[in-house]
């Protein structure tokens, strides 16, 4: 399972996490504005904005699984395994292969307003990269600091929804994790008070009882529910390194700890990696399973005029400070 969530203090973050029982080998890719980008089936762009995010380098290509362009736009592909669909080619349409369509998005748009013209005829196209690279079943949350959208490409065609919380996880359909929602809208911050019967005596027996109520697998629905109140009741400063703490503080209530979540035989989907990225400066914090450091990549200490991707492994190895 994956989450995504934004969060905008004076800047605007948005990150994920990835989890999952396998990793295709990521790496934090930036690619320039010079890398050519040749699409398979619409006009290819060899000038571009800046992107950066975690990708799977195919050979030289960047195969993005979420990214944050130099403009402040964001978006991250989540698995939407049995309910993503995508199509054939078709004429007059804008025919984008699924594995295209975050640099496509975040190469041209810079603002979710641009994001949404752009994507009007869209045809998300069942293409593959290569025979060997089985398409991933996705849907997609894109962001910037004014809001989101989440695209589904389905059996029936193409979805477009607004996305007020600004969260998104796996199954269902978005528009079913967004009802399901009215069912915990008696959930408060606050301290609970006896709303179930004025004949009973019941109390509060402890300090702390806030959110009382919110669901706490690790299923779709719940981390749907559970992200959506955290990040909607957040409170923190507005400085970068209290804003970062707190977004990985939000995404932190849905990490899938090893043992949990048993996929198939001795197989447990973890959190491989929660990346937090700073939208309006084009920074890439990440954190790892087993390396809980923040680490950084900015973009902007690279040259952005370039032509070639850069990228950095992912490093995953605890890093401990020893105090004494
Ligand atoms: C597996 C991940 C989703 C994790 C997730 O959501 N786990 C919930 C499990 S659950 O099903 O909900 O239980 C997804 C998220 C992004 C994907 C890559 C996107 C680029 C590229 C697209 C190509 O077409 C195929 C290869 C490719 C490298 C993709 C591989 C894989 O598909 C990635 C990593």
């Amino acid at each position: 399972m994956c989450t995504a969530a934004t969060y905008l203090t004076k800047d605007f973050y948005f990150g994920r996490t990835l989890d999952y029982e396998f990793s295709y080998g990521e790496e934090i890719t930036v690619t320039p504005r010079n890398y050519p980008f040749h699409f398979r089936h619409t006009e290819n762009l060899e000038k571009h904005y800046a992107i950066i995010g975690m990708a799977h380098m195919a050979g030289d290509y960047p195969l993005y699984y979420d990214a944050v362009n130099e403009k402040g736009v964001g978006m991250a592909g989540l698995n939407f395994v049995g309910n993503a669909y995508y199509h054939k080619e078709e004429s007059g349409k804008k025919n984008v292969a699924s594995f295209e369509f975050v640099p496509w998005v975040l190469a041209q748009c810079a603002t979710l307003d641009e994001v949404r013209d752009l994507i009007t005829d869209l045809n998300i196209v069942d293409t593959l990269f290569s025979e060997n690279l089985p398409a991933g079943m996705l849907h997609w949350i894109i962001s910037d600091k004014s809001g989101s959208i989440t695209v589904e490409s389905m059996k029936d065609g193409l979805h477009i929804h607004e996305n007020p919380v600004g969260v998104l996880t796996n199954n269902p359909p978005f528009e079913q994790q967004m009802f399901m929602l009215n069912n915990y809208m008696g959930l408060s911050p606050k301290q609970p008070e006896n709303h179930f019967a004025d004949k009973l005596d019941l109390n509060m027996y402890s300090r702390g009882m806030g959110a009382l109520g919110l669901p706490g697998d690790l299923s779709s629905a719940s981390r749907f529910a559970r992200v959506a109140f955290t990040k909607m009741n957040a409170v923190s400063d507005d400085s970068e390194e209290e804003s970062v703490a707190q977004f990985f503080h939000i995404l932190g209530s849905v990490d899938q700890q090893r043992g949990c979540c048993e996929v198939s035989d001795g197989k447990y989907e973890i959190t491989i990696y929660t990346s937090c990225c700073n939208a309006s400066r084009g920074i890439y914090y990440y954190t790892t399973y087993s390396n809980s450091q923040i680490t950084a990549v900015d973009m902007h200490r690279e040259d952005l005029d370039g032509s070639v991707p850069v990228h950095y492994p992912m490093l995953t190895k605890q890093q401990i400070l020893w105090q004494n």
